[in-house]
């Protein structure tokens, strides 16, 4: 099975660590080549630009492939969406100059608006029944509305600092997007496909939650219950020669700093939290 994964930019680093995280080391690392083996004889990445991933995987030239929503919606292929992987997390909006002549998407109608979404674009202005005219650029779209190019962009935002800096605001959100494990639809249902779908699973559900050791006097482990709630029963074992026991669980990350407070009021000694790599449930 061959997994298309972005060869550069801002995806490429946590793709990679993703997989490694996942178990799926890369034979020879990742720099700057076109494709690389893992240590699963039967599952091989191919590097490709984050926008050219989704034609990848629609071609069949891989099975799978991981890259944000917006491209994939920017290419108008057909894929399935296997898994959220919760990073590139981002907005498209359509941002207009500050100086308020554009407040809402209403005001385009009959203008123009400077995109590296074309599709995208051209589909969200269509449903709002706006008859805008898109402009495709490649890059630096910020620019755009103070050259007279456009009226208004549809582009990514994440913390907002570059439409500030470009005297921009947002004025519509066209979509939320992070980064999707994708697959063609024919691939769904491969065996090795689902195997992959299970690992990145286990390193997701392991990235908010910790693994707690503690010891406790063994009369004090009903209380011990009532602070780790919802977790599945802790594991409890005897430890040789006291009457402690000690005690093992998954807690949300969230939840640690209270439960540690309440561990140690009810008598707990030792705590240990520690990271946990991965967590197959
Ligand atoms: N500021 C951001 N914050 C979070 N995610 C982002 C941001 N910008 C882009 N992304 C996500 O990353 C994807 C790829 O963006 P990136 O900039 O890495 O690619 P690129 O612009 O094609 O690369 P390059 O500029 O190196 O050619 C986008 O399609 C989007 O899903
Ligand atoms: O809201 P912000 O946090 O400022 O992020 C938004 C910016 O991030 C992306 O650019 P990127 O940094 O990928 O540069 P690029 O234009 O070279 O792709 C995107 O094209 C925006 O310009
Ligand atoms: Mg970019």
């Amino acid at each position: 099975m061959r997994i298309a994964v972005p060869n550069k930019g801002r995806l490429h680093d946590p793709s990679i660590d993703l997989l490694e995280r996942a178990g799926l080391h890369l034979q020879g690392g990742a720099d700057r080549k076109l494709y690389a083996d893992t240590v699963d004889p039967d599952v091989t990445a191919l590097f490709a630009r984050a926008a050219d991933i989704p034609e990848y995987v629609a071609d069949g030239a891989a099975a799978v492939g991981i890259t944000g929503l917006d491209q994939v919606r920017e290419s108008g292929h057909d894929l399935t969406d296997l898994l959220d992987l919760e990073f590139g997390r981002c907005r498209l909006v359509v941002a207009a100059p500050e100086d308020g002549r554009i407040e809402t998407v209403a005001d385009l109608d009959g203008g123009t608006v400077a995109t590296e979404f074309p599709r995208i674009t051209r589909d969200f202005f269509a449903e709002q029944g706006v008859d805008a005219e898109v402009v495709e650029v490649t890059g630096a779209t910020e620019l755009t509305p103070h050259v007279d190019m456009a009226d208004a962009i549809v582009d990514i935002t994440s913390t907002g600092t570059t439409l500030r800096v470009n005297r921009l605001t947002e004025i519509a959100e066209v979509l939320a997007s992070s980064v999707r494990l994708v697959a063609h639809p024919d691939a769904v249902d491969n065996e090795k496909v689902q195997q992959l779908v299970t690992a990145f699973e286990s390193v997701l559900a392991a990235e908010d939650r910790r693994y707690l050791m503690l010891n406790v006097p063994e009369d004090r482990l009903d209380d011990v219950r009532d602070v780790l709630p919802g977790m599945g029963g802790p594991t409890v074992m005897d430890v040789a020669g006291t009457d402690d026991v000690a005690v093992h669980a998954v807690v949300e990350e969230q939840a640690v700093f209270g439960v540690i407070n309440d561990l140690q009021a009810i008598g707990a000694s030792d705590i240990l939290v520690t990271e946990i790599e991965r967590l197959v449930e």
